[in-house]
């Protein structure tokens, strides 16, 4: 679905990404791994248009898309919830999920959305800014499902969250990637990611270092590129 090559993008002089190629299999989960400052924001910013990659393609569905603009790329099908959630604060829940909507004939729409997320039904006229991280983080995932992508972008979906939401929004992205949404998932906590990966990146100062299916992603391979174990 998503075939990613030979990614070089730059803010300015600095050289991130030196080479990136990633990619997702219809119907599969990919995460993205890494420490701080690695460069997988910025991958995901490069896949949406916000930081066009130098050199290098960006194959979605057939179609090269390295050089669209970010509202063209979801149009291609691509949705993003993005590090930090970025819900409009001074807006209601409901307008946050109906500003960026885009419906299609049978996908997600607001009473679907509604089923998953009660809890963003009972506070539908609450502003945005009033809610707390959990719930933010649901009304970003929701937002994104309603512009009824084919390829769900997530960036770090747990930062932030108490034990507790960490475990639910683990259960929503499960529930989709059952439903067959396809994902790239950028993630810092192992035990969410080495769950639902279905294939691992391991990303160190913009190059992939590892790359491999879920099992392969075991502690050595932990230890050896993350520094860390689960
Ligand atoms: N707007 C920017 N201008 C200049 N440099 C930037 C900008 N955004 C990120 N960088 C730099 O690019 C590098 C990669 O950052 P990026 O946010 O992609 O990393 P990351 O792997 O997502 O880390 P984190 O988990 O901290 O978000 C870092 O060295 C960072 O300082």
């Amino acid at each position: 679905m998503l075939d990613i090559q030979n990614l070089h993008t730059y803010y300015g002089e600095s050289h991130i990404l030196h080479g990136v190629s990633l990619s997702v299999k219809k119907g599969s989960v990919s995460v993205l791994l890494g420490r701080n400052g690695m460069g997988k924001t910025t991958t995901l910013h490069s896949i949406m248009g916000m930081v066009p990659p130098k050199e290098g393609t960006i194959i979605m569905n057939g179609n090269e898309i390295q050089k669209k603009s970010s509202y063209q790329v979801s149009r291609a099908g691509i949705g993003l919830v993005p590090q930090g959630r970025r819900i409009f604060g001074n807006l209601t829940v409901k307008e946050n999920l109906l500003t960026t909507a885009r419906p299609v004939k049978d996908g997600w729409n607001l009473d679907k959305i509604y089923d998953m997320f009660p809890r963003l039904k009972e506070r539908e006229t609450s502003m945005g800014g009033n809610l707390s991280g959990g719930e933010q983080q649901m009304l970003s995932i929701g937002r994104a499902l309603l512009t009824n992508p084919d390829l769900l972008l997530l960036d770090e979906p747990s930062e932030g969250l108490s034990p507790l939401m960490v475990r639910e929004v683990m259960k929503i992205i499960k529930r989709l990637k059952e439903d067959g949404l396809s994902m790239l998932l950028v993630e810092q906590n192992l035990a969410m990611a080495s769950s639902l990966a279905d294939y691992v990146y391991i990303l160190n100062k913009g190059t992939v270092v590892f790359e491999g299916e879920s099992e392969q992603f075991d502690n050595d391979v932990k230890n050896k590129f993350l520094a860390l174990s689960s």
